[in-house]
């Protein structure tokens, strides 16, 4: 998750009124880090000492991070804005920190964006620690993203595998395909069919509401934390000054009247029984629990039951899409590793046309291959903020309460102390080797760690494996002709989570 987004001018706001805000805030950041820097606390062990502030940051922060990690070491303290920071960057500093200190750094910042986008910060992903959050992780936990359910949308995902191939077939008879924008509508529409039971890129009545635009203008407003969430007691100024107040509210409207839609339609289904326990989708499953009050201590709200399927696509779509992305850009730029798994694919599948899940299991190299592009591309590289809850010390260092906490993923990935060649993309580094993603290994954390995890580590394997082992089973790639693998433009979007700003178009050869 990116970290800062300086105002953006819009066609309320011209561009000469940001300059008096930009140059408050900073002000005010300097003004802070100077108070931070000069305060005394009680006797105790030392603070960790600043290394630098907002300005430090730049347009992809997780960069920023790492830089500065190489110069100060592998856990740095930053005053951005008002708000204390601590970031970590090396396997061994996270595992000696997330041991001790799991439960102290299992709550969230309250982001200004969270609480209109995601109903007063009521979903997953962004509420606080606490009861209403370990009761709304337990039913993602047991009920949405079990083994079980997941097991039942194998269905869904081989039908959408099947349809990427055909759009991918279509497309490769004009010449090159934009592989970026398929891989994007697979992931959306395995999430939409998931959580809705239908999905929205075919057009329909719930493309009159906008859908792709709305989920275009959500990446762009919870894509960066607003420079506002280091100032928390001017958020709101800032925020309605830069228009982003006016933005978040249109947005949250629109995607409120559709989440209506979605759950009037689906309360007559579940109500009058006709559903069966593998055909339900998410929205089924949360309003039964929501209308028997099973697993749930406290009745939840039809705000909490739209703020957490907001959750499903926000966390689920972009991340999936990133790893097929990130994998076949790697795999376009490695072609012993691509030679490798495409062999190691069809050996399995043989001449049948469609990989079956229980293909899968047969597949180490290509299981290492996705370990690989977890380890250079995190998708989400700053993983999502965490905030202490408790002063903690590290290192012998004095770390204060509500301090905000970033894992640097992206930085562990590269920790020359954890990796051999960490920059070189070798897949084989993961064969005969136990690390996994799971959360256990802190040298790979593409899904984060500790109790704030990812619950959806199985789900969103199943997905980017289905969709690589077809890619490679269906076609042949190449770089269209006259672009040599040096021409691509590695460069990221800043974002929730990181793409390339370039998209990926290749030629596809069809097998069948
Ligand atoms: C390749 C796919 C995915 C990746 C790499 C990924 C990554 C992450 C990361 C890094 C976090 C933060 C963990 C932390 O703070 O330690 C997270 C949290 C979360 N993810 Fe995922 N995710 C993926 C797919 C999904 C999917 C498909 C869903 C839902 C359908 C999902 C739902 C969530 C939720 C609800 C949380 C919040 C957990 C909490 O705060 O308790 N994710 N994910």
């Amino acid at each position: 998750m990116a970290l800062l987004q300086w105002p953006q001018p819009d066609e309320s706001r011209p561009m000469i009124l940001l300059f008096p805000t930009i140059l408050l805030v900073i002000l005010l950041n300097y003004a802070f880090t100077e108070c931070y820097r000069k305060r005394k606390l009680p006797p105790g062990p030392p603070k960790l000492p600043l290394v630098g502030n907002l300005h430090q940051l730049g347009n992809l922060p997780h960069l920023s991070l790492h830089s500065l990690a190489k110069k100060y070491g592998p856990i740095i303290s930053l005053q951005l804005g008002w708000v204390p920071t601590v970031v970590i960057s090396s396997a061994r500093m996270t595992k000696e920190v997330m041991r001790t200190y799991d439960l102290v750094l299992s709550s969230r910042p309250r982001l200004f964006a969270a609480k209109y986008i995601f109903y007063d910060s009521t979903d997953i992903v962004f509420s606080p620690y606490g009861a209403y959050w370990r009761q709304i992780r337990k039913i993602c936990i047991l009920e949405l993203l079990s083994a079980k359910r997941v097991q039942s949308f194998r269905p869904v995902r081989e039908e959408e595998v099947a349809r990427m191939v055909d759009r991918i077939q279509e497309s490769s008879c004009s010449g090159s395909v934009n592989l970026t924008k398929i891989l994007g509508l697979y992931a959306n529409d395995v999430l939409c069919r998931v959580a809705f039971g239908r999905d929205f890129s075919g057009g329909g009545d719930y493309d009159s509401l906008g859908f792709q635009d709305m989920l275009q203008e959500y990446q762009e407003l919870v894509g960066g934390f607003s420079i506002g969430d280091f100032f928390p007691s001017l958020e709101e100024f800032i925020h309605r000054f830069t228009g982003m107040t006016r933005r978040l509210q249109d947005t949250s409207r629109r995607f409120d009247e559709l989440f209506d839609r979605i759950l009037s339609e689906h309360s007559n289904r579940v109500f009058d029984g006709s559903r069966k326990d593998d055909h339900k989708d998410l929205v089924d499953v949360l309003l039964e629990i929501q209308k028997e009050g099973s697993l749930a201590e406290t009745p939840l709200t039809m705000d909490n039951v739209k703020a957490i399927i907001m959750d499903m696509f926000a966390a689920g779509t972009d991340t999936s899409f990133i790893a097929l992305d990130w994998a076949m850009t790697e795999l376009i730029l490695n072609r012993k590793a691509m030679d490798r798994a495409t062999n190691e694919v069809r050996s399995i599948v043989g001449e049948r046309k469609f990989v079956l899940d229980t293909d899968l299991p047969h597949m180490p190299y290509l299981k290492a291959v996705i370990k690989e592009v977890f380890r250079l591309h995190p998708p989400a590289p700053v993983l999502v903020p965490r905030e202490s809850t408790e002063e903690i010390a590290v290192e012998g260092y004095r770390i204060p309460a509500k301090t905000r906490f970033f894992i640097n993923a992206w930085s562990i990935g590269r920790d020359p102390e954890a990796w051999e060649n960490p920059e070189e993309f070798k897949p084989e580094r993961f064969l005969d080797c136990p690390i996994d993603y799971k959360g256990q290994d802190y040298e790979l954390i593409p899904f984060g760690t500790g109790r704030r995890i990812c619950p959806a580590v199985t789900f969103g394997a199943a997905t980017v494996e289905l969709a690589l082992t077809q890619l490679l089973h269906s076609f042949d790639w190449e770089l269209p002709s006259g672009v040599k693998p040096e021409d691509l433009d590695m460069t990221e979007v800043f974002g929730i989570t990181m793409h390339r700003v370039e998209e990926l178009i290749l030629v596809a050869k069809p097998r069948f």
